[in-house]
């Protein structure tokens, strides 16, 4: 974090006069959320998403929130991710910050909401906007972001493509390896034929092909104008992925699964993508995906950012996230009309294909506990 830490002059006689953060409260509850229709990826279908949100608050009503919302696969378990809130909640009333980012340091959901209430209650108290507070840049008036579209028949996937560029979306993301990598194909080449040629196209295969199927893919999308094919081989596969690069297609590889598999450091060694998929949920928080996205930068590999469809909490942070990443390119963060429900009003607003950046302090959530 580059703010001040919360917690570093904490004094073992907690004394509130001196220590802001002696009293603070830590509450956390569980939720779950429908979605408007289920999200069909190669990985499974994703239906709810069940987490916690959690509230901070201090003697002089500062409030900061942070949510934990697993998706097996990419995090914890729930149960392991309430059993690490409840020792990160002890931890916090018996030591202070840091002891309760320890006790959740392995869990990351859960870290992800502890590490979010810190910095949503810190920047609230500079007044400050969370992004100004992660990234210390200038101002940043909205990030560009990509449709969401899961796999779906070919007509539907045109309908889909055609809808999101009338609402304005420069970027479309395509879920694709549930089918044949054929009518995959069919499906790009509608998408391709129901827009403007200035829209991008991505696809995001979740490890679902093989070498040979990614081959063939590849260099068909490329054909298609495809920017970019997120996962096309299993996690493991570095090597499968530096090869595909070595293809020279023009279609750029992003590795999403990859990155939590592997980190950084492998994937810049192997030359394995030209991007990477941050998710905050999964990488343990927004404070661990914004040094992520410093570090892979300076190795020209850029860093793209998403939510595992996330109550507006988490995903409000994955906004200021993105806003603290200079010249960020389109973000997976347009996941809020998936959800048939949500924790509260939703700060950010879409339109024409970006996210409007909050500019109030903190997170700019308020209303999610009460009700
Ligand atoms: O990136 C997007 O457009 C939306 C987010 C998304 O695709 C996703 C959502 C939940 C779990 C995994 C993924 C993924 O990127 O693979
Ligand atoms: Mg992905």
């Amino acid at each position: 974090m580059s703010g001040s830490d919360p917690g570093s002059d904490r004094d073992p006689d907690r004394d509130s006069d001196s220590d802001p953060n002696a009293n603070l409260e830590f509450e956390f509850r569980p939720f779950s959320l429908e979605l408007a229709s289920p999200l069909e990826t190669s990985n499974g279908t994703i239906e709810s998403r069940d987490g916690f949100l959690v509230r901070l608050a201090d003697e002089n009503g500062v409030v900061g929130y942070g949510e934990a919302t697993p998706l097996p696969g990419w995090t914890e378990s729930r149960d392991d991710c309430r059993a690490a809130l409840e020792r990160a909640q002890d931890a916090f009333r018996a030591g202070g910050p840091n002891e309760a980012l320890e006790a959740v340091d392995r869990q990351v959901a859960a870290r992800h909401a502890v590490s979010l209430a810190l910095a949503d209650l810190q920047s609230s108290r500079h007044a400050t906007p969370l992004y100004r507070y992660l990234g210390n840049g200038p101002m940043v008036g909205r990030v560009p972001v990509n449709a969401t579209v899961g796999d779906c028949s070919p007509a539907e996937t045109r309908t889909a493509v055609r809808e999101a560029s009338e609402r304005g979306y420069a970027c479309c993301k395509l879920k694709v390896g549930l089918r044949s990598v054929e009518e995959d194909i069919e499906r790009v080449r509608e998408a391709r034929d129901a827009v403007d040629d200035a829209v991008e196209l991505r696809a995001d295969a979740n490890e679902a092909w093989t070498y040979e199927d990614a081959e063939s893919a590849l260099e068909a999308f490329a054909d298609l104008g495809v920017s970019l094919v997120e996962q096309p081989l299993p996690a493991g596969a570095l090597e499968g992925h530096a090869d595909l690069r070595r293809m020279d297609t023009g279609v750029d590889i992003a590795l999403d699964e990859g990155l939590l598999e592997h980190g950084v450091d492998a994937i810049c060694d192997a030359e394995a993508a030209d991007a990477v998929v941050l998710k905050p949920m999964a990488l343990g928080g927004v404070d661990v995906a914004r040094r992520v996205a410093a570090w892979v930068m300076e190795v020209d590999i850029a860093p793209i950012v998403t939510t595992t469809i996330d109550g507006v909490v988490a995903r409000t942070g994955a906004v200021h996230l993105a806003a603290a990443i200079p010249d960020v390119p389109a973000c997976g963060l347009a996941t809020a009309e998936l959800l048939a429900e949500d924790l509260g009003r939703d700060p950010v607003l879409l339109e024409k294909g970006a996210a409007v950046v909050p500019q109030a302090k903190g997170l700019g959530i308020e209303g999610v506990w009460e009700e």
